[in-house]
């Protein structure tokens, strides 16, 4: 007998009641607290898996360190997942004459997009909505590779925290329980400023695992990888190009030190797309690198919104033309940068063991940091690195003619770099003038934010309301999102 097949004969309604008999009667058979326990969660987690309606979720990112190198899989690069997430919610309907899915996206004008099975094939017709190349791409995708054989009526609602947009012009709306809260835009999607987070990546990632979660009726852990993996090649198809897709790895398993798959895995996929071909794929383990990663405790991501604007597709192309036209130059410059990178990375994994080793020292030697000039040699080394990687990449602006750290970006982040407690900056991801991401000790956060509202050297800067939260692609709470319509 299942756990949920003893619930169900147990004929108890109420969670809370079951979950006590459950431990009551395993504590009385003699199985202990422990097997009771058990037995509960395996109760909460058939339920889940079994429920109507799930919810997920999905971090933005910065790109603290391997701009452009993260398009060669030679080299890796550090990635931080962000506070600001995109959210799913997905419940399964009445099942109509024709299979479909639903998707909403209610903070947006004309957010609704409505997808039927055609035939067979596994082929999906838009029937409503104007286009949106990444709920397509995302829904098509996953009804090629699950194949589903009964008929099924998905309706899925996107919510998108306030980080990922402006935040003019919009009005706030709280669930009932307080939970969760989102800003409402008037305009199409299409139409609000974005800052830059990573939307896209988030939005495919939680559209495929929610579908893959309830198609498959599975919990995250067990399809991750298969995740990541759909998401990777929607994104991709979506794009219409294979990007490094370091913002979907992101999306899906958070901070990570991250290395590329090889192009070819989802090129194969694109020239010959066939079912077989994307099961094949998606089911195969993709030679690539995730390893979890975090801040170290007590210094603290600061995210700088300068809204200037840059188009990375341009910078890219600047960059990768120069690389072609001056392969030795280019050589010696994309190693040393990436040297000062992996020297970043070094530096954080250095004071995680100095954190371990000895709290109140290493506690210490972050407080002193901006008060006198002793610092660990470990903290030295992550103000060297954030030094030399600003210095390559300032040499890579030069070379390339392409705005990576524009000088306005050099005047601020030498500025930044005086303010107390800051351990230095960068600019995150491709570059140019969208923003700036300094890495601070925590408990001059505030003193920070007072001395650059009143200086006049930070008045194109807005401290974004963000900080790092390494967890990747999470299942939430259904009921946090009750009475979010606008
Ligand atoms: N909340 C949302 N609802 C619906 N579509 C969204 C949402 N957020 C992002 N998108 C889709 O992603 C696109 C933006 O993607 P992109 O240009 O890659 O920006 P980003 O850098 O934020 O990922 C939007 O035009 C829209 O198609
Ligand atoms: C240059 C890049 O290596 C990093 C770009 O990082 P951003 O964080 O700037 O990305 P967008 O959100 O797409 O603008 C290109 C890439 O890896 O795709």
């Amino acid at each position: 007998m299942t756990a949920a097949e003893v619930s169900q004969a147990l004929n108890l309604t109420d969670l809370k009641d079951r979950s006590w008999s459950i431990v009551a009667s395993s504590a009385i058979k003699g199985e202990g607290l422990t097997e009771g326990l058990d037995w509960l969660m395996d109760v909460i987690k058939d339920e889940q898996l079994m429920s109507t309606v799930r919810a997920f979720s999905a971090p933005g990112k910065a790109l603290i360190a391997g701009g452009y190198l993260v398009l060669d899989p030679a080299y890796n690069a550090y990635v931080t997942a962000l506070s600001c997430r995109m959210h799913a919610v997905i419940e399964s309907r009445e099942v109509p004459a024709k299979s479909k899915i639903t998707i909403d996206s209610p903070q947006f004008g004309k957010g609704h997009w409505v997808y039927e099975m055609k035939d067979e094939e596994f082929r999906v017709e838009q029937v409503e909505g104007d286009l949106n190349p990444f709920v397509g791409a995302a829904v098509e995708t996953i009804l090629k590779y699950v194949e589903p054989r009964e008929s099924f009526n998905y309706h899925i609602t996107i919510y998108s925290d306030a980080g990922y947009h402006t935040q003019q012009d919009t009005r706030a709306v709280k669930s009932g329980n307080g939970a969760k809260q989102f800003l409402y835009h008037l305009e199409p999607i299409g139409q609000v400023a974005k800052t830059g987070l990573g939307s896209s990546a988030g939005l495919v990632s939680v559209i495929t695992g929610s579908l893959l979660s309830v198609f498959k009726k599975s919990s995250l852990d067990e399809i991750k990888d298969k995740i990541h993996n759909l998401a990777q090649i929607s994104h991709c198809y979506a794009q219409k190009k294979v990007g490094s897709g370091f913002d979907v790895a992101a999306a899906i398993y958070g901070s990570i030190i991250y290395r590329r798959f090889h192009a070819s895995v989802i090129d194969e996929y694109f020239q010959n797309p066939k079912q077989e071909k994307l099961q094949e794929i998606v089911n195969n383990q993709w030679d690539f690198k995730h390893v979890r990663c975090a801040l170290p405790p007590g210094i603290k991501l600061l995210m700088g919104d300068i809204s200037g604007g840059s188009e990375t597709p341009k910078l890219v192309s600047k960059v990768l033309k120069w690389k072609n036209e001056d392969p030795n130059t280019s050589k010696l410059l994309y190693e040393n940068l990436n040297s000062a990178n992996m020297s970043l990375v070094n530096a954080l994994d250095q004071l995680h063991k100095e954190y371990e080793e000895n709290e109140s020292n290493y506690r210490d030697n972050l407080n002193k940091f901006s008060t006198d000039s002793i610092i660990s040699s470990n903290l030295q080394s992550l103000v060297n690195s954030l030094h030399d990687i600003r210095q390559y990449l300032k040499k890579l602006t030069n070379l390339t003619g392409a705005d990576i750290e524009p000088e306005l970006q050099t005047i601020l982040l030498d500025a930044c770099f005086t303010l107390p407690g800051c351990l230095g900056g960068v600019v995150p991801g491709a570059g140019g003038f969208d923003a700036i991401s300094l890495l601070v000790v925590e408990s001059k956060v505030d003193q920070i934010l007072n001395q650059t509202m009143s200086d006049s050297r930070f008045s194109n800067v807005s401290w974004l309301n963000l900080h790092e939260e390494a967890e990747g692609i999470l299942e939430e709470n259904p009921a946090d999102y009750k009475d979010l319509s606008a």
